[in-house]
């Protein structure tokens, strides 16, 4: 096993900076996910782990040793590509046995580290099957095993998923997980799907355009997103710009517009950002689930009254948006039997917890 740190990492291609100012530290058998969207630098930063690609700038270390511009075959990673890069008309015992040919392991030890690994990845019965006749799923399969027969401290994935359709997505997620506990190997996953990230990972690094925004457990990446950009990347949430018009010791009052008038809201101190972010723009930002919601006219702090505008039903939860002047919430609920009483154009009381709303800097330049 080993611990992965990047110590002001740059990766420039000509005037592009893929990768700028990232400061990474993974643990020993941490399942750590590369998260954000298309061109964002991801896979750029996991090949510089691999050793494709070296950093214009900066350390790479495993453990208390600098990688930095070590070749990939003195790394003893093992990488699985999008594309899975198989040898198509070998068979699948000769397609994982070739990482040990290179290697020069000997024909026995060979034939059994080959047959251990295809056990565990439960395709012993295909060993003699030519990879092109075999389901994407089984590729996959074929792709892990070869990546993880020469025993690597480190395990690469780079979207091994996005090829499979969502059902064998589902069981290839658990199976990637299963593997990583039973191997205990460090694991770094690539990914563009928010809900693989949040179910999978230790921890997930958010990236956009080359920059890491945010490095911490589902949990916090959802609760407490650091700025509009991974509040709005992660999941559903309703943001709007706000301006702090009192702090008090436990809460603040803020403003957002609503058209010509303001609504004002109290919410909890402990969510204010850091000093620094404080001079940026601010977004005020809520979880639809976070806001509740009734047909029957409620009183409190908070509680705004508006007109449904949008209900749409899925089974054990509705969404719903909820209109008050020019501003609109978007409220899921859960169905508890009573919810059918939500329709398009009668009255509802939503209340935004104050414990609930986080007040975040604007990074995008947009908060809508
Ligand atoms: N070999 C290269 N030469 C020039 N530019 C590159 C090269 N590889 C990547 N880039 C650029 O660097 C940026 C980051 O690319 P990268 O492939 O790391 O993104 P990504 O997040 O993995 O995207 P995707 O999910 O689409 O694979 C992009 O702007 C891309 O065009």
């Amino acid at each position: 096993m080993a611990s992965i740190s990047m110590d002001e990492v740059q990766k420039a291609f000509g005037k592009v900076i893929a990768v700028d100012h990232l400061n990474l530290d993974i643990q020993d058998g941490e399942f750590f996910t590369f998260l954000g969207p298309s061109g964002c630098g991801k896979t750029t930063t996991l090949r510089m782990i691999a050793g494709f690609y070296y950093p214009t700038k900066g350390v790479v270390r495993f453990g208390e040793k600098d990688m930095t511009r070590v070749p990939p075959e003195k790394r003893n990673t093992g990488m699985v590509f999008q594309n899975y890069a198989l040898f198509p008309h070998m068979t699948v015992f000769e397609n994982v046995a070739f990482g040990l040919r290179v290697r020069k392991v000997s024909k026995a030890e060979l034939k059994e580290r080959v047959r251990d690994v295809l056990q565990k990845v439960r395709l012993d019965p295909y060993a003699e099957r030519q990879v092109s006749q075999l389901s994407g799923g089984q590729q996959q399969r074929v792709a892990l095993a070869r990546a993880l027969v020469i025993e690597p401290e480190i395990l690469l994935l780079d979207e091994p998923l996005s090829n499979l359709d969502a059902k064998l997505r589902d069981e290839m997620r658990s199976e990637i997980l299963r593997l990583q506990k039973e191997y205990n190997i460090t694991t770094i996953y690539v990914t563009h799907d928010q809900a693989e990230a949040l179910s999978m990972s230790d921890r997930i690094a958010v990236f956009n355009v080359g920059v890491c925004h945010q490095i911490g457990t589902p949990s916090d990446i959802y609760n407490e997103p650091a700025n509009d950009f991974v509040a709005r990347f992660i999941g559903d949430i309703n943001l709007w710009p706000v301006t702090i018009q009192h702090v008090q010791q436990d809460f603040l009052l803020v403003h957002i517009q609503n058209g010509e008038d303001i609504t004002e809201l109290t919410v909890k101190n402990t969510t204010l950002p850091d000093e620094g972010d404080q001079e940026k723009k601010l977004a005020l930002s809520i979880r639809p689930e976070s806001i509740t919601v009734s047909s029957q006219e409620r009183d409190g702090v908070n509680m705004i009254k508006g007109t449904i505008e949008e209900v749409h039903f899925f089974g054990s939860t509705i969404h719903l948006v909820v209109r008050d002047g020019e501003l609109t919430y978007k409220v899921n609920t859960l169905n508890n039997g009573g919810a059918t009483s939500f329709q398009v154009g009668s009255d509802a009381w939503i209340e935004l917890p104050s414990e609930q709303m986080r007040v975040i800097p604007i990074v995008s330049g947009d908060s809508s």
